[in-house]
């Protein structure tokens, strides 16, 4: 078990939706799972004017975040998980010199014995993220001669290569590079994770795992919301952006990444960075055209309600050319994947909420049962990212009677089965990681950069690029139909809708 030092988490931001809906409860969870250190305090900070007693109610007492698992039986903990969190007004300018700030920080130090251990979570508006850091500097609060400081970077990170790069540069004017943390959600989540244990800890999986056996990769994410309230930040953004760049290049990177030597955070970023180095950039538009589709969803109904369409969205701009769908087709230029394609599609407002990578095998070189019946694509791994987290193995089995007729047949695996066994939230994972040092599941700085590198030219292309379509599709259904002349040449796309254990694979878009 890893030690985890005592120490004060600062969260710049403080008063947004962020901390209220993923920090402060997964903090509360952590402390109710007694896996926060003896000495330990919140420090909220940001502009709003509250009080101590103000941000705790908004946070702890009166947070509907918190409420399921305050009247969970866990309301014992409440009073003492309150009294650890603080407030500090930062006043109404974004340059403020830190003086109040360093003064609330001694004096928390002395009062809970913190050891001068911090951690700095930055979730605020983006273009804050170096003047924090620059006045934490001016303030001498990133010193480390009196305990360790880190720097936990929301995203997104950069709006482009050039932007992510300014901002490694910014933040490394202040903190070095091992004291910053880049989170991505998605690498918290344990089925994202057990992507490198089922790969590296079988000896099944991995001699299979290449151009010999691989015919495509395929890989979906579907959010059955739309923008919700995050309009105005969405519409700068974009699927690509908020989803694909971070979320799914690291899902692409430990698909794609060879065997590391061991698991230490530098043994496998190192091996993440040369997989997203080797994916291959799309720089002609003719590949960019046939490789990319984007759409939009519009206004529908489903299950009897009418929906939105996203250019009707608060905060959107009504001649938006935002996606709220985006589907790539991709290759890695490796020995190991060369010639196998990759099929990735992110979207907002799709029939349900699933992700999932599915590897398809090849057929085998001979088939000797010809009237079997056999389906070319039977062979698929299918790893349930959520929800329904899981494993299905897809092969044929013989049907039994006179000769050899096959049919399909289904290994699976859920998490829920592992039901003694607590799974702990993305934040609560990523947040105990940070407090022990270990950036195993964060993006290093050359790792967000080479994803950059890959997706800008898509973005350029298609915001510059001659006549790039802009697909419409009905809120409620599984995207543009055109988004299958991406992957026609190998079949269709997966109907990942289904559960895990029924799936019959058909496409529900063709
Ligand atoms: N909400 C979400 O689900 C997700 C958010 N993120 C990222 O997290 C970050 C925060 O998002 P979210 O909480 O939704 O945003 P909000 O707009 O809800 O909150 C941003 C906060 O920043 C504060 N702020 C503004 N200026 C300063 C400043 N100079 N110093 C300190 N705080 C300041 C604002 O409070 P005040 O006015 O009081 O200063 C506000 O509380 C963003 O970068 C976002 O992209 C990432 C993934 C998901
Ligand atoms: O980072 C983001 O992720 C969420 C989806 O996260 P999930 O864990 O619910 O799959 C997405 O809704 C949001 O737009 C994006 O910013």
């Amino acid at each position: 078990m890893k030690k985890t030092e005592n120490q004060m988490l600062v969260i710049f931001g403080a008063s947004g939706d962020l901390t209220a809906r993923k920090l402060i409860p997964a903090i509360f969870n952590l402390y109710v799972a007694r896996q926060l250190p003896e000495n330990f305090v919140v420090l909220g900070a940001s502009r709003s004017d509250l009080s101590d007693e103000q941000f705790r109610n908004r946070v702890v007492y009166e947070s509907p975040y918190l409420k399921e698992k305050i009247e969970d039986l866990k309301e014992n903990y409440i009073q003492g998980f309150a009294d650890r969190i603080f407030y500090e007004d930062l006043g109404g300018t974004y340059d403020t010199e830190y003086t109040g700030l360093r003064k609330r920080v001694e004096a928390l130090k002395e009062e809970f014995d913190t050891s001068g251990n911090i951690i700095y979570y930055l979730s605020t508006p983006p273009t804050l993220y170096e003047t924090i850091a620059q006045n934490l500097a001016d303030a001498g609060l990133n010193t480390q001669n009196n305990g360790w400081k880190r720097l936990i970077v929301e995203k997104p990170f950069g709006y482009s290569l050039e932007t992510a790069r300014n901002l490694n540069n910014g933040l490394h004017q202040y903190f070095d590079e091992p004291q910053i943390y880049r989170i991505d959600h998605y690498l918290g989540k344990e089925t994202v994770q057990n992507l490198l244990v089922t790969r590296f800890s079988n000896s099944i999986f991995e001699p299979l795992w290449n151009r010999n056996y691989i015919r495509h990769v395929e890989i979906t994410n579907a959010e059955s919301v739309g923008v919700e309230k995050r309009g105005g930040y969405y519409d700068k953004s974009g699927a690509l952006r908020d989803m694909f760049q971070n979320h799914l290049l690291q899902i692409v990177s430990l698909i794609v990444m060879e065997p590391p030597i061991g698991d230490q955070p530098e043994e496998i970023r190192n091996e993440k960075v040369k997989a997203l180095k080797s994916l291959r950039i799309m720089e002609d538009e003719e590949t960019l055209w046939n490789h990319t589709i984007r759409a939009q969803y519009v206004a529908s109904e489903i299950n009897g309600q009418k929906v939105k369409g996203y250019r009707e969205e608060d905060g959107v701009d009504p001649n938006s050319t935002t996606e709220t769908y985006a589907a790539i087709k991709f290759y890695v230029d490796n020995w190991r994947w060369h010639g196998v394609p990759f099929y990735v599609r992110t979207a907002k407002r799709m029939p349900t909420k699933v992700t999932e990578v599915v590897i398809h095998f090849k057929t085998p070189h001979h088939q000797i049962f010809k009237d079997s019946g056999v389906n070319s694509k039977d062979n698929k791994l299918v790893i349930r990212i959520q929800p329904d987290e899981g494993i299905l193995m897809k092969f044929g089995v013989k049907v039994p009677g006179q000769g050899f007729k096959v049919e399909r047949a289904n290994l699976d695996f859920y998490y829920s089965s592992l039901a003694q066994t607590y799974v702990m939230e993305a934040y609560e994972r990523l947040l105990l990681d940070a407090m022990q040092g270990d950036a195993t599941l964060y993006a290093r700085a050359d790792e967000v950069e080479a994803a950059w590198e890959f997706v800008d030219p898509i973005l350029d292309y298609w915001k510059n690029g001659k006549d790039v379509r802009m697909y419409g599709y009905a809120a409620g259904v599984w995207g543009p139909e055109n988004a299958d002349e991406l992957i026609d040449d190998l079949g269709y796309w997966r109907n990942p809708g289904q559960d895990l254990a029924d799936d019959p694979g058909y496409c529900v878009i063709c």
